[in-house]
């Protein structure tokens, strides 16, 4: 079995306050992108075997997608072996939801070819034990994300929409984009504006009123992540934003053709990092 593991990006990230249980109340809104990574799941006798492509992905019991594994096995009580290969296309430790999207593929995947008949509401109750991000990929789509990620409203589908992503080259750990920041302990995002922006379909709108609150303190210590949005905007897109806890910044385009002269303008100086084009799906 193949399954595709899409990405995401954070259209605004505001984080409200940390909690008693060291976690941190979100106000963000997800939104599936269809720069993805390609699962083959295979039936083996005992045990998991992971296999990637790429050699920053552990391939033991660190890896989300072998927690996916342990925990069907622990909820519904079936020990079967599986052989997974993860074939990375997404940036690993990016702000794109790379492990993550990982994990919802493998507890999505498991259900179909087991036939365990797990339904949405149970996937996702068993997702969020895996990792935060990890309800949110597997509903997909566009949704407003609180509690520590895992109280999801769907949003109306925001398909379609042209972007770059770049990615400087190097990871950034969210644990220590959590640990240093500094909360303000009042709202930052305007999260009803971005909602209606995406109702009304206005990239402008959006694009100018999205904020990420991790991008001050990730700033700090990465510089290069300013230059990323100044090039992205003088050479055309709207105004860009840093996914997650970084690095990977985007940007939207209302022209393809815009898109396209920023994307080999980009290429050529950032020949370290990693450009892609994509669309939210
Ligand atoms: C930055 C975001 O990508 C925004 O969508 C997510 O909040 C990150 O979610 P994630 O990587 O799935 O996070 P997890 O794997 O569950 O947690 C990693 C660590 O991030 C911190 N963490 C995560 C989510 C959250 N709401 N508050 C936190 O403080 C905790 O220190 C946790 O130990
Ligand atoms: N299947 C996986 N794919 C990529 N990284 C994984 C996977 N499983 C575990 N990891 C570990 O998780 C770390 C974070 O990688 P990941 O790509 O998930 O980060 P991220 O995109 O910043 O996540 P998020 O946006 O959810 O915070 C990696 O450094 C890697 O060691």
């Amino acid at each position: 079995m193949k399954i595709e593991s899409y990405g995401k990006i954070n259209l605004g990230l505001d984080v409200l306050y940390k909690r008693e249980d060291n976690y941190h109340e979100l106000s963000t809104i997800m939104q599936q992108i269809d720069l993805s990574d390609i699962l083959t799941i295979k039936d083996i006798k005992e045990g998991i075997k992971l296999e990637s492509n790429h050699r920053d992905v552990p391939l033991d019991s660190r890896n989300l997608v072998y927690k996916s594994w342990e925990k069907i096995k622990e909820k519904t009580g079936i020990n079967r072996g599986v052989h997974i290969n993860i074939n990375k296309r997404i940036p690993v430790a990016a702000g794109l939801a790379g492990g993550s999207t990982n994990a919802a593929a493998t507890l999505k995947g498991l259900n179909e070819l087991w036939d365990l008949k797990l339904n949405e509401e149970e996937l996702r109750n068993i997702a969020v034990e895996i990792g935060a991000d990890v309800p949110f990929c597997t509903m997909g789509g566009t949704a407003l994300a609180e509690g520590i990620g895992e109280k999801l409203t769907k949003l109306k589908s925001f398909k379609n929409h042209q972007l770059l992503l770049i990615n400087p080259g190097m990871g950034i750990s969210t644990v220590e984009v959590y640990k240093k920041l500094r909360l303000k302990g009042k709202r930052t995002l305007d999260t009803n504006k971005i909602i209606s922006s995406i109702e009304n379909n206005d990239i402008k709108t959006l694009s100018d009123n999205m904020i990420n609150v991790m991008e001050e303190v990730v700033l700090e210590n990465n510089p290069i992540i300013e230059e990323i949005k100044n090039d992205l905007i003088k050479y055309g897109s709207l105004k860009p934003l840093m996914s997650g806890s970084g690095p990977t910044v985007f940007g939207f385009f209302d022209d393809l053709d815009k898109l396209h002269y920023c994307k080999d303008k980009l290429e050529e100086k950032y020949t370290k990092g990693i450009v892609v084009e994509g669309k939210t799906i």
